[in-house]
């Protein structure tokens, strides 16, 4: 049972890395995807691209649609410049509540503010509620057909700017088809595909690196 494979996922994280140390954080849920239970992580592979990504926006303000259990936004927060945001939202309780405890664990949580709820909700109260003017880069990490609307929402929203930048995962597995035509075919996006594997296997997948144009 998925929730199940989170806590036990928290505790590997609990008695294999060690307390503020987001590298081994990430390095703890590695171990344990690869080699005990699989789950949905961005994972090391990725993880290396969202790295270069994240080096090279090196974004004052982010979000994260889906967290999961938090591994991608230890990857994330752990890069960000002191005084940078990160914005991540979860709307299934129970995978925040472990999220939560694993950003604490990498001693990450005052970059980060996990908003529970539909992103569809909360997209449109981010400038309201958090007072974001726009995001520097989005992470798009959730249910594969909302990639698309919630992109659509960002740009109604003026949530991005010339040269937000969207990274969006499992373009190719499970597949973001609808997503890339949106983005490849939008003169408002220039769109780069990084050609990857699938977490912890050897099949396809990639990230889609899309930079808004204004
Ligand atoms: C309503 C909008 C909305 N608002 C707020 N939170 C939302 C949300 N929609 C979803 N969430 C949360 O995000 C996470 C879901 C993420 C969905 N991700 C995949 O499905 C996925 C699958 C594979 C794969 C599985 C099986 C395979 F065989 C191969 C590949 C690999 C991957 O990397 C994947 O990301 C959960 O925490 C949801 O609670
Ligand atoms: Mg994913």
């Amino acid at each position: 049972f998925a929730l199940l494979k989170n806590t036990r996922m928290l505790k590997a994280v609990q008695k294999n890395a060690t307390k503020g140390d987001p590298e081994s954080v990430i390095s703890a849920i590695d171990y344990y995807c690869r080699h005990k239970e699989w789950a949905m992580n961005v994972g090391d592979e990725k993880g290396l691209i969202l790295d270069s990504v994240l080096t090279e926006v090196n974004p004052s303000t982010a979000l994260e649609l889906g967290t999961y259990c938090g591994y991608s936004t230890v990857r994330i927060a752990r890069l960000l410049s002191p005084g940078s945001k990160l914005i991540t939202v979860e709307f299934n309780p129970a995978f925040a509540a472990v999220a939560r405890q694993i950003i604490a664990y990498a001693g990450l949580q005052d970059k980060v503010t996990l908003v529970e709820g539909p992103s569809g909700d909360l997209i449109p109260k981010m400038k309201a509620r958090f007072g974001i003017k726009s995001f520097d880069f989005v992470f798009l990490d959730h249910w594969k057909d909302r990639y698309v609307p919630d992109t659509k929402l960002l740009e109604d929203c003026g949530l991005v700017s010339e040269g937000s930048v969207l990274l969006a995962d499992n373009v190719i597995c499970p597949g973001a088809p609808e997503y890339l035509k949106y983005v490849r075919n939008s003169p408002r996006y220039e769109s780069r595909y990084y050609k990857s594997n699938l977490e912890y296997t050897k099949v396809e997948d990639g990230l889609e690196k899309s930079v808004f144009l204004g």
